[in-house]
């Protein structure tokens, strides 16, 4: 049966088709966490099939592995596979200097810590995700359940006292229990509105007891490659300010939902 891609599904794929052409035989990869991060996973696994590349891969969540393994790809811890050539990951906010906002899918902190241990990370996404300040998309941050909401009262006095628009700190919420994330910690989601100064407040929010991490990037993503619902992708290297355009034809698309 052929199924047709919305035009999102449509941008997230050719976004996800062009960053597993960056992967080369015998690389250890990053796999990110999101429905973007879905689509290159799937892009992946097909690319492995064509190619027979052989590939050695951390996910950065239980179900990014899941996906990976069922779709097999080789998945290991990311102690057994040590240092990684390169991190495809999704992304919730991005501005022109390609600092993000992640945990939208409440994974940041492995996404980061991923992230870090690659040579290189590269972000897929559509365009709506591109801001000129970060901030719109509220900002994670993931804090360990044990007094949790003295956590959410120092952040939210942190917040008053720094210029920042919002003060609330929301717990992240799965139904009627509060979400609980891979490693076992709780989620507070900050409705900024505009983040004036990101890297100020990422190393201030990492100072609040029980914070284990916050949902900015900053210095950590390489390239970014944006999708468009037509096939078109957009690729803008950040050390050597490049920028790419393709055109992704989706001629294998029967493939792709073979998997799903
Ligand atoms: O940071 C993330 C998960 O923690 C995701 O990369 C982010 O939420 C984007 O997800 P999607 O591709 O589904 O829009």
């Amino acid at each position: 049966m052929s199924l047709q891609l919305t035009p999102i599904d449509r941008a997230k794929y050719a976004a996800a088709r062009r960053a597993v052409d960056l992967v080369e035989d015998g690389m250890k990869l990053g796999l990110g966490t999101g429905s973007t991060a879905a689509w290159m996973v799937r892009a992946l696994a097909e690319r492995v099939r064509e190619d027979g590349l052989r590939l050695t891969c951390v996910a950065t969540s239980a179900r990014t592995g899941q996906l990976a393994t069922e779709l097999g790809l080789k998945v290991v811890t990311l102690d057994e596979a040590g240092w990684l050539d390169l991190t495809i990951d999704g992304a919730d906010e991005f501005d022109t200097d390609l600092t993000l906002i992640k945990g939208g899918g409440g994974a940041l902190l492995m996404e980061k810590i991923v992230a870090t241990a690659s040579d290189r990370m590269v972000v897929i996404t559509d365009a709506s995700k591109e801001v000129k300040t970060l901030g719109h998309f509220p900002l994670p941050v993931e804090v360990i359940r044990f007094g949790w909401q003295s956590s959410r009262m120092l952040t939210e006095e942190l917040l008053s006292a720094m210029d920042v628009m919002g003060t609330q700190a929301a717990l992240r919420m799965n139904g009627e229990t509060p979400f609980v994330t891979d490693e076992g910690n709780y989620i507070l989601d900050l409705a900024l509105g505009r983040i004036g100064n990101p890297r100020q407040l990422s190393l201030a929010l990492n100072q609040v007891p029980g914070v284990v991490e916050n949902g900015l990037f900053i210095d950590i993503c390489d390239a970014v490659v944006i999708g468009f619902g037509d096939g078109r992708v957009e690729m803008r290297d950040i050390a050597s300010g490049s920028v790419e355009h393709e055109k992704i034809v989706f001629e294998d698309e029967d493939n792709i939902f073979r998997d799903i």
